[in-house]
């Protein structure tokens, strides 16, 4: 059994890469970073570190790596023989991975199994958006790639930092994970895959895992970077900063505890599990890693807009969320373009054009006149 993964990054390492080949794949690497991947060929093995409560190390065999900036025929002679292609690249580049995914789907012999394809990003339906940009590559021929393959969205969940340069292609993680598939593309023939889980609607998991975890991940980011902390375990345990996070995750399980009918008390102890996770001080994470592409991180759909935009339409509090996105928007950081950008556009733009460019809601929508005024006294 083989398994492409693209982006041999944190995630791509530390979690998938892991659990495809525990679940006994061959995983081929495809990745832009040359010297990434040359370390990858040039060893038989590396470890996955879990730090915290109860860690082991883990070790990973089996694997190769390709170079998908010079070696596409390679890439697309793999993925033809592949059974499935997973991605952790970031939602903003899965539309320069499409292309080389489509050829490779065209590529399959007749009478070969679906390729599984499952994105494994922080975005909601990260899987339909680079369906989409395949289709789209394979133009014609987008019928022939829509039989040849199964699309289906996923969950990820575990906090793997920027890693030491001299731990090599080891990686650093912790205890916690969670990847969770929809079941139904599969119509009953999903991967086996044992520490993922399958599930009938992805859609409740997602928003818990994005409007909980990532939502306060990037509060406790945007807030412990505007106090001056560097690591996420140092900002997290300032009070200040704690209080914010803990303010905002009220807001935001209160939407989804609504929206999707959880039970509250399993989503209080979902959250508190997350605060511990935040406080683990093993895990050398950083808010400007956490706090990266905050553009990204401010538009419409995501961690912040999306639960906030969400509550307002039900006439519901806000109030903590609209004061995290106005301590989000101080993140400076001049090595982050998307920082450098927003930075930018506050000086160019006025209050109400920042809000509509960057957060996509337009003047009449409920929660824009809060969030002008908070960009206002910024
Ligand atoms: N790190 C985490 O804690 C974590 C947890 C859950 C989900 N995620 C998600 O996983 C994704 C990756 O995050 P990460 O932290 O591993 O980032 P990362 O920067 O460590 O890894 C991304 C990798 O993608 C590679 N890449 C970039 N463009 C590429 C291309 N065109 N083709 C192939 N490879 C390319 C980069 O070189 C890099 O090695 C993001 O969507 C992120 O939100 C991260
Ligand atoms: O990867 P991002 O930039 O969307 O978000 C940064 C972190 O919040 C994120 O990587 C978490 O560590 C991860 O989502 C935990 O599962």
């Amino acid at each position: 059994m083989k398994a492409v993964h693209f982006g041999a990054g944190n995630i791509g390492r530390g979690f998938i890469g892991l659990l495809l080949h525990e679940a006994g794949y061959e995983v081929v690497f495809a990745d832009v970073n040359a010297d990434l991947i040359d370390a990858i060929q040039s060893a038989d093995s590396y470890d996955v570190h879990e730090v915290g409560e109860g860690g082991r190390t883990k070790t990973v065999t089996g694997f190769r790596a390709i170079n998908s900036a010079v070696d596409e025929e390679a890439l697309v002679s793999d993925i033809a023989t592949a059974d499935i292609v997973t991605t952790a690249v970031g939602p903003n580049v899965l539309r320069f991975v499409a292309p080389v995914i489509a050829r490779g789907l065209l590529a399959r012999s007749a009478g070969c199994a679906p390729l599984a394809v499952m994105a494994c990003e922080n975005a909601i339906s990260a899987t339909d958006t680079l369906a989409a940009e395949i289709r789209s590559a394979a133009g014609e021929r987008a019928t022939e790639v829509e039989n040849g393959a199964v699309f289906a969205n996923t969950a990820v969940d575990r906090i793997v930092p920027g890693q030491d340069p001299a731990a090599g292609i080891d990686v650093t993680v912790e205890t916690f994970c969670e990847w969770v598939i929809e079941a139904e593309p599969f119509a009953g023939a999903a991967p086996v895959i044992p520490g993922a889980t399958f599930v009938d609607a992805l859609g409740p998991y997602i928003e818990r895992k994005l409007f909980t975890v990532n939502t306060g991940h990037a509060t406790a980011a945007y807030a412990g970077f505007a106090a001056g902390h560097t690591r996420i375990a140092e900002a997290f345990a300032d009070p200040a900063v704690r209080d914010l996070v803990e303010r905002v995750l009220r807001q935001t399980s209160a939407l989804l505890v609504a929206k999707h009918e959880l039970d509250p008390t399993k989503q209080d102890a979902y959250r508190e599990k997350i605060l511990v996770r935040f406080a683990n001080d093993a895990l050398p994470d950083t808010v400007v890693r956490v706090g990266r592409q905050p553009l990204r991180k401010l538009s419409r759909d995501e961690r912040f807009i999306g639960p906030a935009a969400q509550l307002a339409e039900r006439g519901m509090l806000t109030d903590d969320l609209v004061e995290a996105v106005g301590v989000a928007i101080g993140f400076d950081v001049p090595e982050d373009p998307e920082s450098v950008e927003m930075q930018q556009l506050l000086r160019d733009l006025t209050p109400e054009e920042f809000v509509e460019r960057v957060t996509g809601l337009s003047a009449d929508h409920p929660l824009s006149p809060a969030l002008v005024e908070i960009v206002s006294t910024r």
